[in-house]
């Protein structure tokens, strides 16, 4: 199975929101659409699923066209299966009843129950049958829906923030969960987030949008270590950036010379690099590496590492001292106002012309 999506461009009232818009998913993968609010994620979610009018552009599946210029296939003929932020669980019926809903083209009732309940059962909740969906907590709801958009064996998944009604430690456990459970079932997933954590944790290929146009795609490694502009870098996590210019392809600045062959001379330059690719010596590592000294300004703990906030007094810059963040494993044994010896790896610098950030 292959989903394909070929030159999309799509207006409203004569205000184009997509364009250039080229994507495949296959089966078993997890697509994740990524980017700022109003980017067009969910416009192009619901191009796909037949709940918007294509104007330009193809959506095939395999050999068979959803739309083009001349045919629109109604959504319910599309074999897809979608989960929504708020679940849209019927108050009415079961939690056994909800997810039979979306097996109404099974003629035997015998075989829609069967059905079902698999489904229930492959997201841990077929001991809940007879319950009705005020009695579930939100992550139960959230299963249950997933099991009813999987009950029909859908070739094609789509999910639209689908766990952003959650509360933060049950988002992430519930989508662990999803991401199970829809890896089992081989169904190609395109799912909407603006969140890029999420994005990373589930997508196998993350597209990031921006204004309408896909940005860069590729894997969570490719996206976040090799961003093609400031945009993207940004985009996945705080990062620290220091200016500099252009002098016979290179870049001198506080933390060494940097290579910038493909900017022009003279051009000035932002050079970025993530807190957790900051090095923090003790003491100057004189034989391993070139570091320069710094002062610890301040530490804070979070789940996971401490960031470390840094000042480097600048031989480089007119506007004086430069503030970076690091991001180190465990806790940090130095207190606020020691000196530190700090260093930055040559391939983790990402420099761009200035003022790209834009896309
Ligand atoms: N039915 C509509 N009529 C007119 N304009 C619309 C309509 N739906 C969306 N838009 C506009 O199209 C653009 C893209 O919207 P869309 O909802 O696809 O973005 P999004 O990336 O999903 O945003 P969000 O994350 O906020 O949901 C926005 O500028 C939005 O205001």
């Amino acid at each position: 199975m292959s989903l394909k999506i070929e030159d999309i461009r799509h207006a409203y009232n004569g205000k184009t929101v997509l364009r250039n818009i080229n994507l495949e998913v296959q089966s078993g993968e997890v697509i994740c659409l990524l980017g700022p609010s109003g980017c067009g994620k969910t416009t192009l979610l619901r191009l796909i699923a037949g709940l918007e009018e294509l104007q330009s552009g193809r959506i095939q599946v395999n050999e068979q066209v959803f739309a083009d210029g001349h045919r629109q296939m109604p959504p319910e003929q599309r074999g897809i299966g979608f989960l929504f932020q708020d679940f849209a669980l019927f108050p009415h019926l079961t939690v056994l009843e909800n997810t039979m809903f979306g097996l109404s083209s099974v003629k035997a009732r015998a075989e829609r129950r069967n059905r079902a309940l698999n489904a229930l059962q492959q997201v841990d909740m077929r001991d809940f049958a007879s319950v009705y969906p005020h009695e579930l907590s939100g992550g139960q709801q959230q299963r249950v829906a997933l099991a009813r958009a999987l009950a029909p064996n859908p070739g094609i998944m789509l999910l639209d923030e689908p766990f952003s009604s959650l509360d933060a430690r049950l988002r992430v456990q519930i989508r662990d969960q999803t991401l199970h459970v829809l890896k089992s079932s081989g169904v190609a997933t395109v799912m909407v987030t603006h969140d890029p954590e999420e994005a990373m944790f589930m997508g196998d290929r993350i597209v990031l949008m921006h204004q309408g146009r896909i940005i860069q795609s590729g894997s969570p490694v490719e996206l976040y270590s090799n961003p093609i502009n400031a945009f993207v870098t940004t985009f996945f996590s705080d990062v620290n950036v220091i200016k500099g210019t252009v002098h016979d392809g290179r870049v001198e600045t506080d933390l060494g010379v940097l290579f910038a062959r493909d900017i022009e001379e003279g051009g000035q330059v932002e050079i970025m690099f993530r807190p957790e690719a900051v090095q923090v010596f003790q003491d100057d590592p004189k034989l391993q590496c070139v570091a320069v000294a710094a002062q610890v300004q301040a530490t804070r703990l979070l789940p996971g590492a401490t960031l470390v906030h840094l000042r480097l007094a600048s031989a480089q810059t007119e506007n004086g001292d430069i503030h970076l963040h690091a991001r180190v494993p465990c806790v940090f044994p130095m207190p606020e106002g020691a000196k530190v010896y700090v260093h930055v790896p040559a391939d983790q610098f990402h420099i761009f012309p200035a003022h790209s950030s834009s896309s």
